[in-house]
C-alpha cells in the first residue's frame, strides 16, 4: 500500500499574505485543491494523509473537503510548529499496512502524475528517493558577513523537492530517532540520511516549484494557463 503525506500546516510567512498561502487560488481553484488532485488522481496511491493547521480545520473542511469532493478517504493531522513535527503527526496515521509513502510539500501544486509514479517505483527498489533538478546558477557559500567563503562545484548540486519518498519502517525509524536526538532537517532526506541510508535523487521537474513568495503566483498561474 502507498500513502500520500501532503504537509499544509505552515504559516506562509514569506508570502505575506493575510490567508495562508495553501488556500491562495491560481486561476479559479486553491493552490491546496491542486495538489491532493494529483495524488486524489494518482491509480498508485492508496491513502492520503493531509497534515492541516488545528485552527484551520474547519476552514479546510468546508472549503476543500466538502467543495471538491474528492475520490479517497482525504485523512486529516494537525501540523506542528516546524514542517518536521508536522510531518511526524502525518507519520502516526500511516495505515499499519502502509509499506511506502511519499511526503509532499502542500505548497507544491505542481507535481505531475509521471513524478509520482517514478518516485512510487524507484522507492520499492532503492528505499529511499528524492525528487530534484540540478541549480541554474552558480550556488556560493557566505560567512556571517556575508562575504563568499566557497562556491562548491555546480555540477554537484540540485535543488531538492518534493515528495520524497520513503520505505515506511526507514522513515519512521529515522524520525524516531530525530526526536531522540532533537534534530530538527529542513526535508525528510536530511533525518534519513542522517542515520546512514542512501537516498536516490530522481529527476523532477523546473515546474515541480514551492509557491513560497509572491512572484510564485504568478509564475504558478503561467504554469497552469500551458497545461
Ligand atoms: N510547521 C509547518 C511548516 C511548513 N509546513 C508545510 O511545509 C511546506 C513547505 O514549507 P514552506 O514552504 O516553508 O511553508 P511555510 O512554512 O508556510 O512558509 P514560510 O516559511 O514562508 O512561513 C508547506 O506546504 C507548508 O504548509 C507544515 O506543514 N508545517
Ligand atoms: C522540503 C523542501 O521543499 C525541499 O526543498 C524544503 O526544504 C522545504 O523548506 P521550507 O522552508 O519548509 O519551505
Amino acid at each position: 500500500m502507498n500513502s500520500a503525506i501532503i504537509v499544509a500546516a505552515g504559516k506562509g510567512k514569506r508570502m505575506n499574505k493575510d490567508i495562508n498561502k495553501q488556500y491562495i487560488k491560481l486561476m479559479d481553484k486553491e493552490i491546496i485543491y491542486y495538489t491532493i488532485s494529483a495524488f486524489d488522481n494518482n491509480t498508485n496511491i492508496n491513502e492520503i494523509i493531509v497534515v492541516i493547521s488545528k485552527d484551520e480545520e474547519e476552514y479546510f473542511k468546508s472549503n476543500i473537503l466538502n467543495k471538491y469532493k474528492f475520490s479517497k478517504n482525504i485523512k486529516i493531522a494537525y501540523g506542528g510548529k516546524e514542517r518536521q513535527d508536522s510531518v511526524y503527526n502525518g507519520l502516526k496515521l500511516l495505515s499499519d499496512n502502509s509499506e511506502i509513502v511519499l511526503i509532499h510539500d502542500g505548497a507544491r501544486p505542481f507535481i505531475s502524475d509521471n513524478i509520482i509514479n517514478d518516485v512510487i517505483r524507484e522507492t520499492k527498489d532503492k528505499k529511499a528517493v528524492v525528487v530534484g533538478v540540478p541549480v541554474k546558477d552558480t550556488i556560493k557559500i557566505v560567512d556571517e558577513n556575508e562575504y563568499v567563503k566557497d562556491t562548491p562545484h555546480r555540477n554537484l548540486l540540485w535543488s531538492v523537492q518534493t515528495p520524497q519518498s520513503f520505505h515506511v519502517n526507514i522513515i519512521k525509524e529515522a524520525y524516531n530517532n530525530a526526536y531522540k536526538d532533537n534534530y530538527y532537517g529542513t526535508d525528510d532526506s536530511m533525518i534519513v540520511e542522517r542515520y546512514g541510508y542512501k537516498v536516490k535523487m530522481l529527476f523532477g521537474s523546473y515546474e515541480n516549484i514551492k509557491i513560497t513568495t509572491g512572484e510564485d503566483l504568478y509564475i504558478g498561474e503561467e504554469i497552469l494557463r500551458r497545461r
